[in-house]
């Protein structure tokens, strides 16, 4: 059976990763986002995510839960390995995921697609300061990673500026996305 792509949303903090995964999730029948296990602490509200604490992260990454996991923020973030049956009843899986671990995702799961998101970094800071869901030093600990690179080697990627409005990023992603299945 042909398992459908992995779409990977990655860019800086605030950019728009998860509102461009909710706004396309809705736009597009047969997208579905991935809902991903991460140890955010209580208060700090997010995505649709499984939160749990680090010592049962710990335990779910040694029973071999996740397809995928990495470090970031000071926080652990996992794909549940049931990506797999996601991937066999949906068209496209959407993830956000972090930059670092883009190659690592390429070799498990084969069909990625990465779209990248960007935007100026003025619109950056007003953004991430409106959700408000980080200290003020946490914002500007990840504005300051926010130029990381991303890797040499991914097959597919689309850059897509999302300094505008969320619709039109949203039209911009969905016609490259038919483009590439074209
Ligand atoms: N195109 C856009 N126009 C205006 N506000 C946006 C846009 N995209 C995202 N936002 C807002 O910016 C903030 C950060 O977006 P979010 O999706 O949480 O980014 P990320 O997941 O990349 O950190 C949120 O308050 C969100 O509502
Ligand atoms: O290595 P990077 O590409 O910089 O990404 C670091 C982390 O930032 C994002 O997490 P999250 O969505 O929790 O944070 P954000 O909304 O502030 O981007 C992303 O999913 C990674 O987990």
């Amino acid at each position: 059976m042909t398992l459908a792509p992995v779409i990977a949303v990655v860019g800086p903090s605030g950019v728009g990763k998860d509102s461009v995964i909710e706004a396309l999730e809705a736009r597009a029948k047969g997208i579905q986002r991935l809902r991903r296990v991460v140890t955010r602490p209580e208060g700090e509200a997010g995505e649709d995510f499984r939160r749990v604490t680090d010592d049962a992260f710990r335990q779910m990454e040694g029973e071999g839960a996740f397809a995928l996991s990495w470090h970031a923020h000071g926080l652990l973030y996992g794909v549940p390995k049931e990506i797999a049956q996601q991937r066999q009843v949906a068209e496209a899986v959407l993830v956000n995921l972090s930059r670092a671990v883009l190659l690592q995702a390429q070799e498990i799961f084969g069909d990625l697609i990465v779209i990248s998101l960007t935007a100026d970094a003025s619109v950056l800071e007003q953004r991430l300061s409106l959700r408000g869901r980080e200290s003020d030093s946490e914002q500007a600990r990840r504005l300051g990673q926010a130029k990381t690179p991303l890797p040499k080697g991914l097959v597919r990627v689309i850059e897509v500026d999302n300094s505008g409005a969320l619709q039109d990023t949203v039209a911009k992603i969905l016609s490259r996305l038919q483009l590439e299945s074209a």
